[in-house]
């Protein structure tokens, strides 16, 4: 198996090489791909048995098609093994391969969730993540889109925290529909929606998106400034900032200033300093938390990695930390699951920022009209703490400081 490249640009090259396949062929191969992806150490085990190629052992027990096709597609022998291997109990296997992670991701979290909620989690990571919109308060009302979209058919619900969100059932194409066009709605994780939520950028102020990538946040906090003031998106990748542009055309957004960095310490960081109101800080990561769409990165990071980046968020985090005025916020994201990553980050900056203080996300929260007591279900010892087994989100961290 590949690993050298994430699984989403593996699988959308394969399918420009062979451009005779149809949709639903298509759908197939990237659900059965991902499928293997999820459940890799379970199927490696059983795939032992087979004989024939690796890989066709795996894409066979990861099948995610026809189930008539596949058996026209096995010989005798496979079709054998498979009735064989479909038997077997899989809770009665070894827990180090029925988790389907990497000990060393799978050890922390189990000793920080302890056994039941470690095993929910295992599961939640394994399942396919729901289609989140968020409303752009800028053009439409979450009731109306709903309204709209329902009558096309697609059913959604309000999301349970974020006031911006709609959950739809299903996964329709959204391209084409008049609410995406005419930038109703984006497509963004309820967990991100409570990012930006946190951030709280007010009209009129200075707001710096740090880590901005393809503008997901930004777009989110351009709205809650109700498009005045000036908004910068800062990103290392001018490729990911391209990708905002055709997004803000269709937002509305006039307030939004791209600008590619060298790196965090780059001179236009340097000539804010102490002039922002708000800065917003969606750390590179290792991903950890969205596992659910992006099964490959179980098996991409490492421990090494971990340690790198670690070292770069605290990096990022610094700098920025400079260009907030006092009284500005200062909030520190990730999609990570792992402390390392998260409060042992938040804290080491703390240490080192005495005129940085910590203030509870749940407080936060409950101000930026998510109700009070779900507010205190999102927060664990101040910090937002969202998973996908208890929040249905993606799994996020974020701490909230004010400057002295
Ligand atoms: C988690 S992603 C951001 C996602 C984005 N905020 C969104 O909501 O769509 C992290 C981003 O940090 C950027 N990045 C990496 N190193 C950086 C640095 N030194 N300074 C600023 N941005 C950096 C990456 O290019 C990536 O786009």
């Amino acid at each position: 198996m590949l690993f050298d490249a994430p699984a989403d640009s593996l699988v959308s090259s394969f399918f420009r090489q062979h451009k005779a396949l149809g949709q639903r062929e298509r759908h197939t191969l990237a659900e059965t791909a991902y499928s293997v992806l999820r459940n890799r150490l379970v199927f490696q085990h059983l795939a032992q048995s087979g004989r024939g190629p690796m890989a066709r052992r795996l894409a066979i027990l990861g099948w995610e098609g026809n189930e008539a096709f596949l058996r026209g597609a096995l010989n005798e022998q496979e079709q054998h093994w498979l009735q064989q291997v479909r038997a077997v109990d899989r809770s009665q296997l070894p827990e180090r391969l029925r988790h389907n992670l990497p000990e060393w991701l799978a050890e922390p979290l189990h000793q920080r969730l302890g056994d039941e909620q470690f095993w929910q989690l295992a599961g939640a990571l394994n399942e396919g993540a729901p289609l989140d919109l968020r409303v752009n308060l800028l053009k439409a009302k979450r009731e109306e889109v709903q309204a709209a979209l329902e009558a096309q058919g697609f059913k959604s619900s309000p999301t349970p925290y974020s006031p911006w969100g709609l959950r739809l059932e299903g996964k329709p194409a959204l391209q084409k529909l008049d609410v995406f066009t005419s930038g109703q709605v984006e497509v963004q994780d309820e967990g991100s929606q409570l990012l930006s939520l946190l951030t709280e950028a007010k009209r009129g102020e200075m707001v710096v998106d740090f880590c901005a990538g393809a503008g997901g946040k930004t777009l989110a906090l351009g709205a809650s400034m109700r498009n005045t003031g000036r908004l910068y998106a800062f990103d290392v990748s001018g490729h990911r900032l391209d990708k905002l542009k055709p997004r803000l055309a269709r937002s509305g957004l006039s307030n939004v200033y791209p600008v590619q960095l060298t790196t965090e310490r780059d001179d236009r960081v340097k000539r804010l300093a102490g002039k922002v109101d708000r800065v917003l800080v969606d750390a590179p990561c290792s991903g950890l938390g969205t596992l659910r769409r992006n099964p490959d990165l179980k098996w991409r990071q490492t421990p090494q990695g971990l340690q790198e980046l670690q070292a770069k968020q605290l990096s990022i985090l610094n700098s920025a930390a400079r260009m907030l005025k006092s009284g500005g916020r200062l909030v520190y994201a990730t999609c990570s699951l792992l402390d390392e990553e998260n409060e042992a980050v938040a804290n080491a900056f703390s240490e080192a920022h005495p005129d940085f203080v910590l203030q509870p996300a749940q407080e936060i929260l409950a101000h930026a009209q998510v109700p009070e007591e779900q507010a205190a279900t999102l927060c664990e010892n101040g910090f937002l703490r969202l998973w996908p087994h208890k929040h249905h989100s993606d799994g996020f961290f974020a701490a909230v400081w004010t400057r002295k």
